[in-house]
């Protein structure tokens, strides 16, 4: 299997601070893999830098094989690795369908203007429809994005990031503040984004974690404590010991 995201002796301190220390991740072509590990551990930190919202201290990052650790977050996401969220929020008074039209006329490079007519947008359709199927939001097209229950409004910010036809996808904790049934949904959305792209994701929620990912790394003060299946990790003494530890903090 093929690598698509590589982290070799990723290092951040901040001011002295490790917050990062010396990461080697692989993330196979084709998985969900996700980052774990208790609070302060340094998951966004990781995150930020593989995505390149962090300069790394020290280290080198690739992506496909090729060395993006001094690129930019628009550049890697013109080779195909998009962070969700990233081009923007959602335009509340915008109905889903045009939520994600004016997404993808923004990943072709076209400015987006307020006044452009309906009819001038409309080549975007076809493919703005095909996102909104795949996020499940066919039945909402017509909706204001502000009048979608909150669960709805992620999976729309998801639509508009696939608008940037991506390869891979990172997700920064998909599942915050969702009750239930949205984890539900949020969880079956991502399966299927993943059929045919490569997911990282940060992710507290464990059950999300052991349901989704084909591969986890276990973060725990800024280093690799454990890697592996869920049935892996979630048996090993010293994940177990960092998320007892944890909760006494
Ligand atoms: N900009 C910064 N300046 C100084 N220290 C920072 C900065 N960002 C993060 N840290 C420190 O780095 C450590 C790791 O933080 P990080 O947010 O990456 O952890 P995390 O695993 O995402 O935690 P949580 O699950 O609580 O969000 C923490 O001790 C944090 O205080």
């Amino acid at each position: 299997m093929t690598i698509a995201l590589q982290a070799k002796g990723l290092t951040k301190e901040f001011k002295g601070f490790i917050a990062v220390n010396n990461v080697d991740l692989s993330v196979k072509k084709g998985t969900i893999h996700a980052l774990i590990g208790p609070n302060g551990a340094g998951k966004t930190t990781c995150f930020n830098l593989l995505t390149k919202f962090l300069q790394p201290t020290r280290g080198q990052i690739t992506y496909e094989g090729r060395d993006i650790t001094r690129m930019k977050p628009s550049e890697i996401a013109r080779l195909g690795m998009v962070r969700s969220f990233q081009i923007s929020a959602i335009f509340p008074d915008l109905t889903v369908l045009q939520n994600v039209r004016v997404a993808l006329q923004r990943a072709r490079g076209e400015s987006y203007d307020f006044w452009r007519s309906d009819r001038v947008l409309s080549k975007f359709d076809d493919q703005a429809r095909e996102y909104i199927a795949e996020v499940g939001l066919s039945d909402l097209t017509d909706e204001r994005a502000a009048s979608l229950p909150y669960g709805r409004k992620r999976a729309l910010e998801i639509a508009t990031t696939l608008a940037l036809s991506p390869d891979m996808l990172l997700l920064d904790e998909p599942m915050a503040g969702m009750g239930r049934e949205d984890v539900e949904r949020i969880s079956q959305l991502i399966r299927r984004i993943a059929e045919n792209r490569t997911v990282l994701m940060v992710e507290h929620n464990l059950s999300v974690v052991a349901e989704l990912s084909d591969h986890i790394t276990v973060l725990a003060r800024g280093e690799i404590l454990a890697e592996g299946t869920y049935e892996q990790i979630s048996k090993a003494p010293e994940v177990i010991e960092a998320y007892i530890g944890a909760s006494h903090d």
